[in-house]
């Protein structure tokens, strides 16, 4: 025996349909903390790593895309098939395949499993989320199993590392040899029929269905799922949660906040007055802090988000989404891409790679940046507590609240307008494939990964306060600071810096949509990530403002309201973040479509900001 090839050590991918659980034991196997979810499609491209097993061999292991056959029908399945049948000019074949199945739903799995070995590769079996079938009395008889497929079958509960030391034991007993040669060719539908018909036969001679099947899933969709009643029961979820992010988060705010004001007056008495003590004060502490602000807020978005991804409930709201999202021309498979892009454009376009139809998936990536990522939440919140008045409407809801709720309802709706206008400009012929998405059984969210979750998210933020945020507030401080101003200067020391100069060279094509000087240089690092602007808004005010640490005030006593709307409505629409353009580009592979998702968002953000200005004016704003 020995695992070590003469390319390096051996291969194996993890394969199987999608949420079975290929990634719990992925990261049960290799110690990594990849994203593990209950829905079909999260894990949309391949990602390795390695196994050391306790015989004292070392394998690596790829974990790939569910998919439900080698014929490959979206971009994240072609990923599988192109690992698993050797396409790859960058990387060798897997040496060997772990299947894994949810052993409480093996039709699927077992028609997988049988297209497989015709690849001609070593196989084992993982019969995954044991726990589960144990509970609902389904009792699998694993020698026979292994013996109708002709190969080890273990069985296993990843999420709590159980049966790992089978797979392992597996790994060990693995004795390389060459594989056999490919008999795959593309199944027609006759092909997966027939092999559909082997599976069921397996099944029946291998699985014991319990008597009394499991009925808490099809009780709770009975509602969650209904026309009327589950629509309901979504836009309720959705609407405490977006006042949660913004009522529940403010005493911890007032506590951070609170912290940093002490922090800047203790840095302002204790360094001697001059550049060190600006840098300190203005730059770190006045700009960096401004963001970090805003951690719990994020954190309790991402609270409701992982929540409502562990308990299954993404797949059911994508299906109630379907038709309405289908008169706007888009995709119900596109709900849990726009969906995550509330937290990140980027991972959800990413999961853009589940949608099969090349148009629908274009239309999905085109208007995922309208969605409000976390990091529109610092601007939003900032403006809405300066010029928003902080108090309820009817008793119960926060204002301020209703006004986050309107600006991501904006968001949503704009997407939905462009989805609808993209459809008639570009593909106004073609039919979009029917919804198709497994529905997976209700889980109870597993406190420890919703848990390490939040730390996950909370680390990601803090590294991009501690780094890109950074940066570009010590960049703006060095630009409002310097030249210094003349001896003898009457006007605030920054009108004569370099910020000013560039700030007054842009402003005049701000100015129709009611922008100073001051936001059209926080506008320019605000490309590098949307929370910039706060930074830099904090630092160009506290500089020419004085020892005012609270930015909110300051822009309330400096911008009339119609300014404050429109910047808000700019914020709604424009492609404020260069990180998202480039994961377009590198999505889409074209040019083309990355530069039409600019040019729109920036005509709407420009039409949006303008209208809102003068409209604001008007009415005596
Ligand atoms: N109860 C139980 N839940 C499990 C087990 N393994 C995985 N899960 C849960 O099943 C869901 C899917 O797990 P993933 O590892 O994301 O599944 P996947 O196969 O990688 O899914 P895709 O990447 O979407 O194809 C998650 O909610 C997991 O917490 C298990 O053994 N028992
Ligand atoms: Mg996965």
């Amino acid at each position: 025996m020995n695992a070590m090839t003469d390319a390096g050590i051996i291969r194996c991918a993890l394969v199987g349909t999608p949420n079975c659980g290929k990634t719990a034991l992925f990261n049960a196997l290799t110690g990594s903390r990849q994203k593990v979810a209950n829905y079909p499609g999260v894990t949309v491209e391949r990602k390795a790593g390695v196994v050391h097993t306790p015989a004292g061999l070392c394998y690596s292991v790829i974990d790939l895309p569910g998919t439900y056959s080698l014929r490959a029908r979206s971009p994240d399945e072609e990923i599988t098939r192109d690992v698993v049948l050797d396409r790859l000019a960058s990387e060798t074949a897997p040496d060997f395949l772990i299947c894994v199945a949810d052993a409480t739903n093996l039709r699927l799995a077992l028609r997988l499993v049988l297209e497989l070995k015709r690849v001609g590769r070593p196989m084992m079996l993982v019969l995954n989320m044991m726990d589960i079938a144990k509970r609902r009395g389904i009792e699998i008889d694993v020698q026979k199993l292994s013996a109708a497929l002709e190969m080890p079958v273990v069985t296993a509960i990843s999420v709590r590392k159980g049966g790992i030391d089978a797979v392992m034991a597996e790994l060990d007993r693995f004795v390389l040899s060459a594989a056999t040669d490919c008999a795959w060719t593309v199944p027609s539908a006759a092909n997966l029929r027939a092999d559909q018909r082997d599976a069921d036969a397996i099944i029946r001679a291998v699985v014991k269905m319990p008597l009394r099947p499991d009925t808490l899933t099809s009780r709770l969709d009975a509602v969650l799922l209904h026309p009327v009643a589950g629509l309901i029961c979504l836009f309720a979820i959705l609407f405490v949660m977006f006042q949660a992010v913004f009522t529940w988060a403010q005493p911890l705010m007032n506590l951070i906040e609170q912290g940093f004001a002490v922090l800047g007056t203790t840095a302002h008495d204790l360094l001697p007055a001059g550049i060190v003590q600006s840098f300190i004060t203005d730059g770190v502490i006045g700009g960096v802090g401004s963001v970090l602000v805003f951690l719990p807020q994020i954190l309790i978005l991402f609270l409701f988000i992982l929540l409502l991804e562990d308990l299954g409930y993404m797949a059911r709201a994508a299906f109630l989404m379907d038709k309405i999202m289908g008169g706007a021309g888009l995709h119900g498979r596109a709900f849990i891409p726009l969906l995550s892009s509330f937290a990140c454009a980027i991972p959800g376009i990413m999961a853009t790679r589940v949608i099969d139809n090349r148009k629908d998936r274009l239309t999905t990536i085109l208007v995922a940046p309208l969605m409000t990522c976390s990091a529109r939440i610092p601007v939003y919140t900032l403006i809405i507590a300066a010029f928003i008045p902080d108090t309820t409407v009817g008793g119960v809801l926060s204002l301020q609240g209703l006004v986050m709720f309107g600006l991501y309802a904006a968001g949503i709706l704009s997407a939905l307008g462009v989805s609808a206008v993209a459809k008639f400009l570009f593909w106004s012929q073609e039919m979009s494939p029917p919804f198709m998405l497994e529905m997976p059984d209700y889980k109870l969210p597993d406190p420890k990964s919703v848990l390490f979750g939040l730390f996950t998210r909370a680390k990601a933020f803090l590294y991009r306060a501690g780094t890109t945020i950074f940066a570009m507030t010590v960049l703006i401080w060095f630009l409002a600071s310097f030249p210094s101003a003349p001896a003898g200067a009457t006007a605030p020391a920054i009108e004569y810096s370099f910020a000013a100069m560039i700030g007054h060279a842009i402003a005049p094509v701000l100015a129709p949509i009611g922008f100073n000087w001051q936001i059209a240089i926080a506008l320019i690092p605000g490309m590098a990530a949307r929370e910039v602007a706060v930074a830099a808004l904090g630092t160009v005010y506290s500089i020419s403002g004085g020892a005012e640490n609270q930015i909110g005030h300051m822009l309330a006593a400096q911008w009339s309201l119609a300014t404050a709307l429109a910047f808000l409505v700019w914020y709604i629409f424009a492609p404020q973040c260069a990180s998202t353009l480039a994961v377009i580009k590198r999505e889409t592979q074209s040019w083309k479509w990355m530069w039409i998702t600019f040019g729109y968002m920036l005509g709407l953000a420009y039409l949006g900001a303008f209208a809102t200005f003068h409209i604001a004016r008007a009415l005596g704003g």
